[in-house]
């Protein structure tokens, strides 16, 4: 198993691959790749921790070869917000960015599964479609924006609330990955109950979560660790998958046919290929279903500003 980090040396991509360094099953190659000329000092750090999983770093020159036969690339390059910047204003510095690195997805692992995390998610995800579709190679099943965040900062917001046991709290978190188009389905989530009042409270909060971090990182960037930790776990099931397990799901914003958008966050079931199954997320509460309803402009907006970029 190759699993590529594509932007290894910023916030995301170091604790990444920390967990990666320590995750992935013995005998993983871990390719880490940025153009910032640190990166193989991260590399050669990690690979001080005994684990059988082999480390390499790859400089600003050596993307083909940091992707070449991956399986998995996980993307975490590029500009995170300040505060007062929403995640769409990050679109113009990172558009161009995740387009070169799918090109180099395309031209030397087409096959791989591609995890974006850069954002603004909505966004660049059709950016990676449309730049496998111009080469001819696009499956719809290989290409995935990570949502895990969301449904990991629900978990903890929910069992911090209700005084459960996190560990045993599962949120479906659906549509996209940036304000009102993040949408918990707290209806869904099993042995708690929800007032009015606290899903009127806890939905913006887990919408603006990235928000708080934002600002309690006063211009220091951010989410980095809790992302570091919710793409790993993105990462072990796309393994998982891959290994052959069966009935392993997990949520993520991939393109679905005649759905709500043409990228829609979804309950996924995954395997050999990537998405087996777009799973139904089941019904909405009558709140949710008018959050869904009132997102899907935006949502749909932030989908078209990535195809038209491809399109120019
Ligand atoms: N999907 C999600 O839930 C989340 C997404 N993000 C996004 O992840 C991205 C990265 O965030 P951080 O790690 O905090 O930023 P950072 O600034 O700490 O790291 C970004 C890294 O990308 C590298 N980079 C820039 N251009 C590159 C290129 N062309 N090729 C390879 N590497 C390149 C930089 O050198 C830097 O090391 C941001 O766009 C942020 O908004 C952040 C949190 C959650
Ligand atoms: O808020 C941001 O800019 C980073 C992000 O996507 C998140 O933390 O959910």
């Amino acid at each position: 198993m190759k699993v590529a980090v594509l932007g290894a040396a910023g916030g995301i991509g170091q604790a990444l691959s920390l967990l990666l360094k320590n995750g992935l099953p013995a005998g993983s190659e871990l390719a880490l790749y940025d153009v910032a000329p640190v990166v193989p000092g991260v590399a050669v750090d990690l690979s001080h921790i005994p684990t059988a999983v082999k480390v390499a770093g790859f400089g600003a020159d050596d993307l083909d070869a940091a992707l070449v036969d991956a399986d998995i690339v996980l993307i975490p390059a590029g500009m995170p917000r300040k505060p007062g910047m929403d995640r769409a204003d990050l679109f113009n510095v990172n558009a161009g960015i995740i387009k070169t690195l799918a090109e180099g997805i395309v031209k030397n692992c087409p096959k791989a599964l591609v995890g974006v995390i850069t954002n603004p998610v909505n966004g660049t995800v059709p950016i990676v479609a449309e730049v496998f579709k111009k080469a001819g190679t696009y499956d719809a099943s290989r290409v995935f924006g990570v949502t895990t965040l969301d449904v990991i900062r629900s978990e903890a917001f929910v069992a911090e609330l209700k005084g459960v046991d996190v560990s045993e709290v599962k949120v479906p978190v659906i549509g996209g990955h940036s304000g009102t188009t993040i949408l918990p389905l707290l209806s869904q989530v099993e042995g708690v109950t929800f007032t009015d009042e606290e899903v009127a409270a806890l939905t913006p909060r887990i919408q603006n979560a990235g928000t708080e971090v934002v600002n309690a990182k006063a211009g220091g960037g951010s989410a980095t660790l809790s992302m570091g930790a919710a793409a790993a776990r993105f990462c072990f099931s796309l393994v998982k998958g891959l290994q052959g397990e069966s009935n392993v799901v997990d949520y993520a914003y991939v393109a679905v046919e005649n759905g709500d958008a043409p990228y829609f966050a979804h309950p996924v079931r995954l395997g050999k290929n990537g998405v087996e199954e777009i799973l139904s997320y089941g019904e909405l509460s009558a709140f949710e279903q008018k959050a869904k309803e009132d997102m899907l402009e935006t949502l749909n907006k932030d989908i078209q500003e990535g195809v038209d970029f491809m399109a120019k």
